[in-house]
């Protein structure tokens, strides 16, 4: 039933599994909070983000080295091309290392050398994109700009991220000019717990070419009317937003009406280690929530193709292995 897609909202650091932190912890000497893993594992109770984002923020102290970042990267490349991610553009949190003293060098070079093998070793596609805390200064976010476009860092794209409410995109109106002249492309998450206004603002201040979740453009008729206009891709995390609570329980996730709307929406797992489960995970949890037919699928699979940074030879060349997963379905 699983279709070959695009993943577009993938925090690298939310695909660290527990057995990987303790591992990890252990090469480096490093004391968690965790006596066991199951200590850790019993932390995995969220009540909404930011209880979610203390976890992560803590767990990601383990990322050390240029193996670490590759060795993450690498983990998640091989699940993902198991889901059947055929192309897939990875979020990292630059501040998240930098502020530990981890250079932006370390990180981006050791993600790189996973994502150069992945053409050779999974026929996967992917983009790199840094993204930004938004509950820090905005003259930080241009601080690690500045420095990766002076390094010549090889990033695709800048995104926005972490704790949302009180922190909206207009504080970051610079930073997205100086990165879509740097000819980056541009994402900001907006409307996961934040309202439809940020959603708006993502548009008109910072110009975003995708807005990350934005399920609470729900809430606005004249912003659905103009993202449905605009074809303006959202990425949504089923499984994110139940685990998060922005949604009480997937029954109530607005994904059909979505889909009903004519809304631009993907499928994505945003933090798989977190959430319970890659992208083939929220397929089957959909699937089976809301009874979505081949159609249905098929309709998630050709957004996310149609959502992605793709040249439009690769657009076509993933359009067409849908085409193929299709025909060989109804054999
Ligand atoms: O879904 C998210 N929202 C905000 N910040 C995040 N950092 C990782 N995942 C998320
Ligand atoms: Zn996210």
């Amino acid at each position: 039933m699983r279709p070959p897609v695009a993943e577009l909202h993938l925090h690298l650091e939310g695909t660290l599994e527990p057995a990987f932190i303790i591992e990890t912890a252990s090469k480096h000497g490093i004391e968690l909070p965790w006596r066991s893993l199951e200590h850790l594992e019993a932390q995995y109770d969220f009540t909404d983000l930011q209880s979610f984002l203390d976890l992560l923020y803590v767990n990601l102290e383990v990322l050390r080295d240029e193996d670490d970042f590759a060795e993450v990267t690498r983990r998640y490349l091989v699940r993902a091309a198991a889901a059947g991610v055929r192309h897939a553009e990875i979020f990292f949190d630059v501040q998240a290392h930098t502020r530990r003293g981890i250079p932006a060098e370390t990180v981006v070079r050791g993600i790189r050398s996973a994502l150069d093998r992945s053409v050779a070793d999974h026929g996967m596609t992917t983009k790199l994109i840094m993204s930004f805390w938004r509950d820090l200064p905005a003259e930080d976010a241009m601080g690690a700009l500045t420095h990766v476009l002076g390094a010549g860092l090889p990033i695709d794209g800048i995104g926005l991220d972490s704790a949302e409410v009180g922190y909206p995109p207009s504080l970051f109106v610079e930073v997205y000019r100086m990165a879509r002249d740097a000819g980056l492309h541009v994402v900001a998450h907006a409307g996961e717990e934040g309202p439809a206004e940020y959603v708006w603002e993502a548009l008109d201040l910072l110009h975003v070419e995708r807005v990350d979740h934005g399920i609470r453009s729900l809430e606005d008729p004249e912003l659905v009317e103009r993202l449905v206009r605009e074809r303006v891709p959202l990425t949504v995390c089923p499984l994110s937003n139940v685990r998060l609570r922005t949604v009480e329980t997937m029954a109530e996730h607005p994904l059909p009406r979505m889909l009903e709307l004519g809304l631009l929406v993907s499928l994505n797992s945003d933090d798989p280690a977190y959430f319970g489960g890659y992208l083939d995970a929220n397929f089957d949890a959909v699937v089976a929530e809301f009874g979505l037919d081949a159609r249905a699928v098929e309709q998630l699979a050709r957004n996310s193709i149609d959502s992605a940074f793709l040249e439009p030879d690769e657009r076509a060349r993933l359009h067409g292995e849908i085409d193929t997963w299709k025909r060989d379905r109804s054999d």
